[in-house]
């Protein structure tokens, strides 16, 4: 007696349409379930070490290749590198990478020595412009020989804390002198024009034509550097008539968003009060 197996043991017969096989994962062979051993994981990376390398080295080659553009800017362009470093840097290019100095090639050291000697004498004369004073704003400097001479001299003075009046005092005088080739024009800054007092009088004594810029701050004052001059000027009234060979013009600045536009002590306008005395003690 045979057991019914329900159809699953029968074989197909020829008229049995072929069932596809079923379709279940594989099952993953011995050694692919195991973990990696360190040995593989190394020699993966290994691989992969050596695919990298190239690109790398590339890199690398790029990296030296600016820097040595960088340290050849830095000499020409000086001011960022000490001379001990220029000096280390310059021992270092003369020769390949590494190599002893002893077999340095000659005709990099004598490249190099007088691209050096250039760079040194270059940033020498810049060291020695940098020590030197700031250049007075004279337009013209022959002024002081010419003055001597009984030449006309013309200035023109500046009163300023943020520097607008002394760019308007500027920008007339280089008009002014281009305009006006023959004459001579001297850009003063007011509290410079003299060390005491006394020599305010004496020196515009010698002025044939002055021209004021002068700004007004704070609770309507005049600014630092003319603050000397002005209460030299407006505490000087009995001086008289002493300026009558003298020309004059006063420019103010002010805001007129401040309280005191262009207002000094006693509601007097720093501008209007020099114009006025230089009115009186002119005439
Ligand atoms: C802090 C401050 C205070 C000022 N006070 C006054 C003032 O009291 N009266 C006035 O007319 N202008 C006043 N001003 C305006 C200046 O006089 C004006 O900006 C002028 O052009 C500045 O000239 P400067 O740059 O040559 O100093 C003031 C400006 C500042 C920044």
């Amino acid at each position: 007696m045979t057991r019914s197996t329900g159809g699953r043991d029968r074989e197909p017969s020829s008229g049995d349409s072929p069932s596809p096989p079923l379709s279940s994962p594989p099952l993953p062979s011995p050694t692919q379930s195991r973990p990696p051993s360190f040995s593989q994981i190394e020699a993966d990376i290994n691989r992969d070490r050596r695919s990298v390398f190239p690109i790398h080295r590339s890199i690398r080659h790029d990296a030296d290749r600016f820097r040595e553009s960088v340290v050849a800017r830095s000499l020409v362009g000086r001011r960022r590198l000490p001379l001990r470093r220029i000096w280390a840097r310059f021992r270092h290019r003369g020769c390949v990478r590494g190599e002893p100095a002893a077999d340095r090639r000659p005709e990099h050291r004598h490249r190099h020595a007088r691209r050096l000697h250039g760079n040194l004498l270059h940033l020498a004369i810049e060291r020695k412009e940098a020590r030197q004073p700031p250049k007075p704003l004279v337009v013209k400097t022959q002024m002081d020989t010419e003055e001597d001479q009984g030449k006309k001299k013309d200035t023109v003075f500046f009163g300023t804390q943020t520097r607008t009046a002394e760019g308007f005092a500027k920008a007339l005088a280089e008009e002014a002198k281009a305009r006006y080739p023959n004459a001579i024009f001297k850009l003063v800054d007011i509290d410079e024009y003299a060390t005491e007092d006394d020599e305010y009088e004496e020196n515009l004594k010698k002025e044939s034509l002055a021209l004021f810029f002068l700004a007004t701050y704070g609770d309507g004052e005049p600014t630092d550097n003319a603050a000397r001059f002005y209460k030299w000027f407006t505490e000087g009234k009995e001086r008289g008539t002493w300026l009558e060979n003298l020309q004059f013009g006063v420019f103010s600045l002010g805001n007129q968003k401040y309280e005191h536009f262009n207002k000094v002590w006693h509601d007097e306008i720093v501008a209007v009060v020099v114009d006025e005395l230089l009115h009186e003690q002119g005439i």
